[in-house]
């Protein structure tokens, strides 16, 4: 089932298009990403979603609502958890869910839900002492303390180290398979790989491709490449002879073959007939940076 469809969306800032042309349509229990470099339209698109922002042209319909003019049925089936958290240093973290949670008709148990974002030895503290991995998990609760059916979740872990990232993404994992959907914009390309159904590439305020994570990694016709050291000798012409490979080359003694198709099933069976075993192996293929980089000529990393 649909849940959000957008249809030529288009916002302008003082006369300049920052949202140009976006349609795109987001399925029930998914977690849809809008993926592009800073400054895309990617939050503007999702506050126009979100009905925070109006819109200057297209149509949205969220649930069957519509953002502009329904605004109240849409905050009590969406909710949003915005880049920059707006609550007060001194705030205490239950303070700030009993407040949230006071603005809805039928909010979450909040005690449960700081319990499932790892927050319940915190509910005493104040947010201005919480880290960063914790002030982005209170704003997940606080996103979710109104039992939303869509969760828009904007720049979820920027400024989070590595595990408090990969926390963050099993969290939200777990909150779709409880049932939401989730709308989630970012620019880390990893975790657009990693947690996201399906993607709309976004440049310059338009859509630039949508499908999914390996659907769009596989348009992009880039050679693959295989590392590994050799456990002992192997002259290369066996492997340059495979109708697979096209390069091979050394680096110390580690061998980089590239090419197409069924590469490392080749390679791995003539090395096999060789007596010889591929150690550290690393395999390369294209990423969703090479997939932006194709479709756009630019690179998402900033
Ligand atoms: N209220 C505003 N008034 C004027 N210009 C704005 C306003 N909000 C955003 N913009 C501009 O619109 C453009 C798109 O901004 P938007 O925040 O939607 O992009 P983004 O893809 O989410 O990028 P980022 O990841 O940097 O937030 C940017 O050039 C931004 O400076």
């Amino acid at each position: 089932m649909t849940v959000i469809e957008v249809n030529h969306l288009r916002k302008l800032y003082h006369g300049r298009a920052v949202v140009d042309d976006v349609s795109l349509t987001v399925e029930e229990g998914e977690i849809f990403g809008v993926l592009g470099p800073n400054g895309a339209g990617k939050t503007t698109t999702v506050e126009c979603i979100a009905g925070l922002r109006a819109r200057d042209s297209g149509s949205v319909s969220v649930l069957g609502l519509d953002p502009s003019a329904d605004r109240d049925e849409l905050r009590s089936v969406v909710g949003v958890q915005l880049q920059s958290a707006v609550l007060p240093e001194k705030i205490k973290v239950w303070e700030a869910m009993d407040l949230y949670a006071s603005f809805y008709e039928r909010p979450a148990d909040w005690e449960t839900l700081l319990d499932r974002v790892g927050l319940a030895g915190k509910r005493d503290e104040r947010f201005g002492k919480l880290s960063g991995g914790q002030k982005q998990r209170l704003s997940i609760a606080l996103a979710l303390v109104g039992n939303p059916r869509i969760a828009i979740l904007d720049e979820l872990t920027t400024g989070l180290d590595p595990q408090a990232r990969r926390d963050t993404w099993e969290l939200i994992g777990r909150v779709r398979d409880e049932g939401v959907t989730i709308v989630l914009v970012t620019h880390f390309m990893e975790e657009a790989e990693r947690l996201c159904d399906r993607l709309a590439l976004i440049d310059s305020g338009r859509v630039v491709a949508i499908d999914s994570p390996a659907g769009l990694v596989a348009r992009v016709e880039r050679d693959q490449t295989i590392r590994f050291r050799p456990s002992g000798p192997l002259d290369d012409a066996v492997l340059k002879a495979l109708p697979e490979v096209s390069d091979v080359t050394k680096s110390g003694g580690t061998l980089l073959v590239s090419g197409t198709g069924n590469l490392i099933l080749a390679v791995s069976a003539a090395l096999a007939e060789h007596g010889v075993s591929p150690l550290d192996l690393r395999v390369e293929g294209a990423t969703l940076d090479d997939a932006f980089l194709a479709l756009t000529g630019k690179t998402i990393a900033p």
